[in-house]
C-alpha cells in the first residue's frame, strides 16, 4: 500500500484532512460554547455527594486521587447526607464538610427519609439556607464544574440529590453535572421505581448524568454468602426471594466503587500531567466539557494494560545515559524499546486498547453506536504511545462505532507504569437496563394503584 511522506496509506490522509477541518470546527465551537480552558490545564471539578452511596463514592474519589498522584476536585468536597455516614466511608472528607440534614423532622417526632425521595426532597428545599451555607466550602472559582453523586434507588441521593442540583445550579454558573448510581434488579421494584423518576429529574436538571449500573457490575462479583447476598442459596426461588440490598455499611459496595471512582478520576484528572507532547495530539481538557455539552445521560469506558518495567540496573544506567549525553548506553539496557519508536505492533496495540475502552464493560452497558459524541483519551509515557495507533483507533471508533462526533488527546506521563484509555460516550440513548428500569418502575406503580397504595408520603413536585 502507497504511503505519502507522512505515512499515511490514502484512506487514512483524507481521514487526516477530515480532522484538520473538524480541529478548526472544533475550534470555532469552543469559542462558541464559552469554554476556555488554557491548553494543558485539566478540568477541576468540585464532588457533591449526597447519600450513603454519594458519600462513599466522594471518599472512594479522594482515595483514588492519592493512589494515583491526580487531582480531581482540590480538596472541593461536601457531603450531604441524612444520616451519619460512617467514619471508614467518609475517612479522606474533613468533618466540617459533611452535612447532616432531616434531623429536625428525626427529633420532631421520628420520621426518617428511610428510601422516601419525596420526602426527601422536601427535606432539602426546606434545609435550603443550610445547604447553600454548607457550599460555602467550595471555592467555586477554582472550579470548572460540579459533580454531584448519588444512588437513585433511594430517598436521600434519589430526592434530597435532585434539590441539591437545583439549588447548585441557583447559585453557580459552571455546569452541574450529576453521576447516577443505578438500583441492582435484585433491589426490587419500589428501588426500580424511584431510580426510573429520580433518573428523569437528573437528566431534566443537571447539565449532563454520567451512569452507573450496579446491575452490571455487581453481577457475578457479587460475593457468594457474603455482604451482597442475602437471598436463599436455591437459584430455583430467584423470583420469590426478598428483594436484596448489601449491608448498611456498604463493604459490599467496595471493588465497585473503587471501578468506578477510577474511570471518573482517570478521565476528569487528564491533562493533569503536563509532558510535552506534539500540541495537535495533546489531551485538550475543555473537550471534556465540550463531550459533556450534549445532556443526557453518558458512559464510560476504560481499558488498561501493565507495561514491563525494566529492572531497576538497567533503568539506573538508561537515566545516567539520558542526563550525561558522554556516557553511551549500553545496549542491554535498551533491549525493551524506548524514545519515539513507532513499531507496527505499537502501533496495533494502540489500536486495540482504544477499541477494548470502548467495548469494555461500560458504567453504564449500553449500543455504543447510539452515543452522540465520543471523548478518548490515552494515558502513558512518550515511548509507548504510537501516534498511528491512537489514530487508527479513534478512526475506528467514528466509523465502526458509527459515532459522528469523537474527540481524542494523549496525555504523557514518563512516570505510567501501565498504557490507560478512557472513552466518554455521551447522550446515548440505546441503553437496555434503562428501558428494563423503566418498564419495571410502569408495572409497580400500577400495581401500587390497584392496591390503592401511595407512592411515597410525602407531596411529589
Ligand atoms: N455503587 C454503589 N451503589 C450504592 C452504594 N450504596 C448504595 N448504593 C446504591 O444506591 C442506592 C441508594 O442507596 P443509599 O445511598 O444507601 O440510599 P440513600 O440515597 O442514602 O437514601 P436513604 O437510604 O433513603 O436515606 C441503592 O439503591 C443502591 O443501588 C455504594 O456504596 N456504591
Amino acid at each position: 500500500m502507497e504511503h505519502d511522506d507522512h505515512g499515511f496509506s490514502h484512506a487514512e490522509r483524507v481521514h487526516e484532512d477530515h480532522r484538520n477541518a473538524e480541529h478548526i470546527t472544533s475550534a470555532i465551537r469552543h469559542a462558541e460554547s464559552g469554554v476556555h480552558l488554557p491548553r494543558g490545564e485539566a478540568v477541576k471539578l468540585a464532588v457533591v455527594g449526597v447519600g450513603n452511596a454519594g458519600c462513599r463514592l466522594v471518599n472512594q474519589i479522594l482515595e483514588a486521587e492519592q493512589t494515583t498522584g491526580r487531582n480531581l476536585c482540590n480538596g472541593n468536597t461536601l457531603l450531604i447526607n441524612s444520616t451519619e455516614p460512617t467514619f471508614d466511608a467518609t475517612a479522606h472528607v474533613p468533618e466540617a464538610r459533611r452535612l447532616t440534614i432531616g434531623d429536625v423532622y428525626w427529633e420532631a417526632d421520628g420520621t426518617d427519609i428511610d428510601g422516601d425521595p419525596d420526602l426527601a426532597a422536601e427535606i432539602a428545599r426546606e434545609e435550603k439556607n443550610d445547604i447553600i451555607r454548607a457550599f460555602d466550602h467550595i471555592e467555586f472559582h477554582e472550579v470548572d464544574g460540579i459533580l454531584v453523586i448519588a444512588g437513585l434507588g433511594r430517598g436521600t441521593g434519589g430526592g434530597a440529590g435532585a434539590v441539591v442540583i437545583d439549588h447548585l445550579k441557583a447559585i453557580c454558573d459552571e455546569p452541574v453535572y450529576a453521576v447516577g448510581v443505578l438500583p441492582a434488579d435484585s433491589e426490587g421494584e419500589q428501588e426500580a421505581l424511584t431510580a426510573a423518576r429520580s433518573l428523569q429529574s437528573f437528566v431534566s436538571k443537571a447539565d449532563n448524568v454520567i451512569a452507573f449500573d450496579n446491575d452490571a457490575w455487581l453481577d457475578g462479583e457479587r460475593p457468594t454468602g457474603g455482604a451482597l447476598d442475602n437471598r436463599p442459596e436455591d437459584d430455583t426461588a430467584d423470583d420469590e426471594a426478598p428483594p436484596s440490598r448489601p449491608e448498611s455499611d456498604g463493604s459490599g459496595y467496595a471493588a465497585v466503587n473503587a471501578a468506578l471512582a477510577e474511570r471518573l478520576v482517570a478521565l476528569f484528572a487528564a491533562g493533569e500531567f503536563r509532558e510535552p507532547s506534539a500540541e495537535e495530539y495533546r489531551m485538550d481538557p475543555s473537550d471534556i466539557i465540550r463531550a459533556l455539552d450534549t445532556g443526557g445521560v453518558s458512559t464510560i469506558g476504560y481499558a488498561s494494560f501493565d507495561l514491563p518495567q525494566p529492572g531497576r540496573l538497567r533503568s539506573w544506567v538508561r537515566a545516567l545515559s539520558d542526563r550525561f549525553a558522554w556516557i553511551p548506553e549500553p545496549s542491554w539496557a535498551s533491549a525493551t524499546p524506548r524514545g519515539d519508536e513507532d513499531t507496527p505492533t505499537d502501533a496495533a496495540k494502540i489500536n486495540r486498547l482504544v477499541r477494548e475502552a470502548a467495548r469494555s464493560k461500560l458504567t453504564l452497558p449500553c449500543e455504543v453506536s447510539s452515543a452522540e459524541r465520543a471523548l478518548v483519551v490515552l494515558s502513558g509515557p512518550s515511548k509507548t504511545v504510537s501516534r498511528q495507533g491512537f489514530e487508527g483507533g479513534r478512526y475506528w471508533l467514528e466509523k465502526e462505532a458509527d459515532i459522528v462526533d469523537v474527540m481524542a488527546g494523549d496525555e504523557l506521563n514518563e512516570r505510567a507504569t501501565a498504557l490507560t484509555a478512557v472513552v466518554l460516550l455521551s447522550n446515548v440513548t440505546d441503553v437496555d437496563r434503562i428501558t428494563e428500569i423503566q418498564e419495571t418502575a410502569v408495572e409497580h406503580q400500577q400495581s401500587l394503584r390497584t392496591e390503592g397504595k401511595q407512592y411515597g408520603t410525602a407531596r411529589s413536585e
